[in-house]
């Protein structure tokens, strides 16, 4: 199963961010994207992910094979750690959350509700939820905000781990994960600046 993204333009705010983006993305493969605040990381992860349309271009073999983890974690505060691995698992008409508890050294929490949690465990928590997805694509933008070395470390085994089953993943990030994974600076993308077709609507 490959990702392909062929010529592909995304924009925020009606604002044009990244255009003529290409890249493949190959079961068992890695693939980083790098580039400076506010260059489209972001926009170009949803846009790659479905959750907005693209300007042009086309984005092949993502239906029903994408999961995704955005910036911020989403969770159920007042359920417990099981309950929203369960919860989650059951968006993706799957059952069987212990092997992301396990994953992500959950065990001890599973049942302290989610609104309790640290910083760093509700990322951990955040990021489990690939694991009960049964999607072999992951998307994840900036992944290892608020966590330790240590789970920094625990988060890498784990994409290794999916990328040996035959999974895949796109990830947005300033750090090094350790990972084998080929690195794209999304900086040469970067969308020109259009003309201005109305001259008044240019000032407002
Ligand atoms: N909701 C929004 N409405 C309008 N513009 C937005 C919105 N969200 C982000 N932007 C703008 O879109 C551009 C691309 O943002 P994006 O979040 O994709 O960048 P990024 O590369 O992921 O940045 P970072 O590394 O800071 O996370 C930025 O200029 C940003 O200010």
């Amino acid at each position: 199963m490959t990702l392909t993204v062929t010529d592909l333009s995304v924009a925020r705010g009606g604002i044009p961010v990244l255009e003529s983006v290409d890249f493949a993305l190959d079961s068992g493969k890695a693939l980083i994207l790098r580039g400076p605040n506010g260059i489209g990381k972001t926009t170009l992860l949803r846009t790659v992910a479905g959750l907005q349309p693209p300007l042009k271009g086309r984005v092949e073999g993502a239906e029903d094979q994408i999961a995704y983890a955005a910036h911020s974690d989403g969770l159920k505060p007042t359920l417990t750690v099981a309950e929203n691995l369960t919860f989650w698992a059951s968006v993706f008409g799957r059952n069987g959350i212990e092997q992301a508890l396990d994953g992500f050294d959950l065990q001890g929490l599973r049942d302290r509700q989610a609104g309790a949690l640290s910083a760093g465990q509700k990322r951990r928590l955040g990021l489990s939820r690939m694991l009960v997805t049964g999607r072999p694509i992951w998307i994840m933008d900036e992944p290892t905000v608020s966590l330790d070395k240590s789970s920094v470390e625990t988060f890498a085994d784990v994409v290794r781990a999916h990328l040996g089953q035959g999974g895949s993943a796109l990830i947005a990030t300033h750090i090094d994960l350790g990972l084998e994974a080929e690195v794209m600076d999304v900086g040469p993308y970067k969308a020109k600046p259009h003309d201005i077709d109305d001259f008044d609507g240019g000032f407002l």
